[in-house]
């Protein structure tokens, strides 16, 4: 049987890629001192600001990052689900089966709760959202979400693998349907339903 295919970018060890995985340190980090430690935080937030003055004084114009980011087909680098480039990406890194269905497992941690010790069903949602989308572009036929259902079963843990999961079900014209689940230890947490619409914004250039 065929390797799963990856429908991510591979993180770089080195470059942006890897101070995106500090950043996401910094946040998991902060999230998880607070505010009852011994932590310098002034001095934090200094050293911090620091870096993001230097970033911003060498970033490009944002059309012509914009441009940048849109070059080529497929797999973005930039998203807020599995980007790379992205620090609010958890990552999510999904891969396609031969079956048509696109699937990934991740651990969430203090930065995504909702309820005490859960994901944030926002979070779920965006997951999902982006999964349906990519499990799109594996069948071969991308849209924009046009109707997402969401419907939360039960509570998604923190600090335990989740698989997320997705699969294009049919097309109707213009009209996609996909579906995916996000689970826990096997059992369904959140399942969703989307319809997208075969259409594009149109790439800056
Ligand atoms: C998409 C990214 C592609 C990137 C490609 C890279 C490669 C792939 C790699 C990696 C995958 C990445 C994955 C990303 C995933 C993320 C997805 C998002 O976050 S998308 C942003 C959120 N969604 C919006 O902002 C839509 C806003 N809405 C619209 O733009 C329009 O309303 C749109 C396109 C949905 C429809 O507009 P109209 O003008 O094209 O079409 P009309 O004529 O209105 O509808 C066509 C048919 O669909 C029905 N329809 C439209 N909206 C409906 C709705 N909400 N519910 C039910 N039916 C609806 C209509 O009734 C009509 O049906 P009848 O042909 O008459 O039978």
């Amino acid at each position: 049987m065929a390797r799963p295919a990856q429908l991510v970018s591979e993180p770089r060890d080195g470059g942006v890629d890897a101070a995106v995985a500090a950043a996401r340190r910094i946040v998991d980090a902060l999230l998880q001192a607070g505010e009852g430690t011994d932590a310098d935080m002034t001095g934090v937030a200094k050293q911090l600001h620091a870096v993001a003055d230097s970033l911003e004084d060498q970033a490009p114009a944002r059309e012509e990052r914009l441009v940048e980011m849109w070059r080529g087909d497929g797999i973005t680098r930039h998203d807020p689900v599995t980007g790379p480039e992205n620090a609010l990406a958890p990552p999510l890194r999904l891969t396609g089966d031969e079956d048509g269905s696109v699937a990934g497992t991740l651990t969430l941690g203090l930065p995504y709760q909702g309820p005490p010790g859960c994901v944030h069903g926002g979070v779920s949602a965006l997951l999902l959202d982006h999964t349906l989308g990519v499990a799109n572009h594996w069948a071969g036929l991308v849209g924009m979400t046009a109707e997402l259902t969401v419907r939360y079963h039960r509570p998604a843990p923190l600090f335990e693998p989740l698989t997320v999961s997705g699969r294009q079900v049919s097309v109707d014209g213009r009209k996609i349907r996909t579906i995916g689940a996000l689970s826990a230890g096997g059992r369904d947490c959140v399942t969703t339903e989307g319809l997208f619409i075969a259409k594009q914004v149109p790439r800056p250039r």
